[in-house]
């Protein structure tokens, strides 16, 4: 059964030939296993050559769909397509204020066709701009719409940019350009992310084919649907252009002009997600990116990795025979956490076990340990290209598709996926990502070594190792255990793993 708390609603007109509008968002908001409520804007009469005929929703009918569905079917994300009179707009604007907000609301201005038909008022470009933009969570424009919306043209990844930038200062939350028509970017094809604290580029080969019918309402639908079962913004976009980048590999004809994009499940394959580019010059500070891989740890199978806060634990695990650790101290004084670092790499080496050490890169530098491990933040501050030319392996923490992708740009020695299940361990700004994502996320960091962390004991650690990850990441499991228990424990864990 689908819960109540991912309906996603669709505001759009319909499509009479199927491809595009409401009949397109239905299908891709059902594919991402959310439930589609909707209200019909517009009727028109199409198929896949031409718009012969377009009838606008009375205002009367607009306001029974949208009130009918409040009362019972509220929304957890919104996607609006086509609202094609100035009323329909007005009131959209103020009813969202008055009974949705803070709903994430995902605006694809569609105004007109892929035959080359107004499909709105013309003066639904000024109300949209006025009233609708600056509610908007993330504007989706096509070259063309983002033409029509900022007023000039838009031929170069420089005026696309200047164009998005000019939405955000009309009050739009974020805006994602679509890069399908951008032929000027050769043969691979760039979706543009802005919003004010975040910017980056998702990359694909540009797929080759006339079966582009819907793309632009399937990508805001596919992203508000997967915002509604509460994923982040930007993992609900990058999972919505691999979704895209499937449906049109998969595109067929079905009447004799364009036919339309193909509605799959989100695909599982690697090869359709894209990767993520240039966050600088769109973002202030450069970090240092290393230009080549991280050393290896030269396995796929970290097995058992223990992360302890204490060179006590480290030494006893060690001598267990363990072969993969972290030292992770947080709060103590700066002296402690240095001598604490030279003793554990010392030890590592004496061992010669995979010693890394969390968060004090400049440390780790310093007495040349194994490996650093980073959280995300952390990357920003780290001097990569040091550590990367000394030697030092680098692991990365992740937290869903985005963050996943960010860390494949780094080419790190391992990728750490997180958190599988609840923790009390951390307090964590993500959702549990559950075995499910896991084995996807495991699939798509292709040959790179995975650490699953995140909740993980000796009941649930066979289900999590079946999801195909190289090594299980541990505090509590091991910290917690009194010394007379933990070689039965790494016993155990090393049976799983
Ligand atoms: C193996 C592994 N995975 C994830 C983490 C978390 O690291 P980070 O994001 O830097 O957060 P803190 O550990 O600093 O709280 C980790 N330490 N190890
Ligand atoms: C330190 C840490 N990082 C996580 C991440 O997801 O990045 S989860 C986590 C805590 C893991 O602790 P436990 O094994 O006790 O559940």
């Amino acid at each position: 059964m689908i819960s109540k708390r991912s309906i996603c609603w669709t505001i759009a007109g319909s499509d009479s030939g199927g491809g595009a509008g409401i009949q397109a968002d239905i299908a891709a908001i059902r594919a991402f296993g959310a439930y589609p409520c909707s209200v019909i804007t517009a009727i028109t009469a199409q198929n896949s050559l031409t718009v012969s005929h377009i009838e606008a929703t009375s205002l009367t009918m607009f306001k029974a769909q949208l009130s009918a569905l409040l009362e019972d079917l509220p929304p957890q994300a919104i996607k609006v397509g086509m609202l094609p009179t100035v009323e329909q707009i007005t009131h959209f604007a103020l009813f969202y204020q008055q009974s949705l907000q803070p709903t994430p609301l995902i605006i694809d201005p569609v105004a007109i066709s892929a035959s080359g038909s107004r499909l709105t008022e013309h003066h639904a470009l000024q109300a949209t701009l006025q009233h609708l933009l600056p509610l908007a969570t993330l504007v989706t424009p096509n070259i063309a719409e983002l033409e029509l919306l900022c007023g000039h043209p838009i031929d170069s990844d420089t005026s696309l940019l200047e164009g998005a930038r000019f939405l955000i200062q009309l009050g739009a939350n974020a805006v994602l350009v679509k890069g399908g028509h951008a032929h000027w970017q050769g043969e691979q094809a760039c979706d543009y992310f802005i919003s004010q604290d975040l910017a980056f580029c998702l990359q694909q080969p540009r797929v080759c084919t006339a079966h582009t019918h819907g793309t632009g309402c399937s990508m805001a639908s596919a992203i508000a649907a997967a915002m509604a079962l509460g994923d982040p913004i930007e993992d609900a976009i990058v999972q919505a252009n691999a979704y895209i980048a499937a449906g049109l590999v998969k595109a067929k004809a079905v009447g004799s002009g364009p036919g339309p994009v193909a509605h799959t499940q989100l695909p599982t394959p690697a090869r359709y997600f894209p990767s993520l580019q240039t966050l600088w010059p769109l973002i202030g500070d450069t970090p240092s990116i290393a230009q080549q891989a991280f050393a290896p740890v030269e396995t796929q199978q970290l097995g058992l990795y223990p992360v302890v806060d204490n060179v006590e634990r480290l030494r006893s695990l060690l001598e267990l025979g363990v072969t993969t650790l972290q030292l992770r101290i947080k709060h103590q004084a700066d002296v402690d956490i240095e001598a604490a670092v030279l003793q554990a790499t010392q030890l590592g080496n004496q061992y010669q076990a995979r010693v890394f050490i969390n968060d004090h890169w400049a440390l780790a530098l310093k007495y040349h340990a194994y490996g650093v491990h980073l959280g995300q933040e952390d990357l920003q501050q780290a001097d990569l290209a040091a550590l990367q030319q000394a030697g030092v392996r680098l692991g990365v923490s992740t937290h869903g598709y985005f963050e996943l992708l960010n860390a494949l740009r780094l080419r790190p020695s391992y990728i750490a996926l997180g958190h599988v299940f609840p923790t009390p361990t951390k307090v964590m700004k993500s959702r549990p990502q559950g075995l499910k994502r896991l084995r996807h996320y495991v699939q798509i960091s292709a040959n790179v070594p995975t650490v699953a962390i995140g909740g993980i004991n000796l009941d649930n650690a066979t289900e999590v190792a079946n999801c195909g990850v190289g090594s299980l990441a541990v505090v509590r499991a091991v910290g917690d255990c009194e010394s007379d228990q933990l070689a039965t424990t790494v016993e155990a864990f090393n049976r799983v793993i």
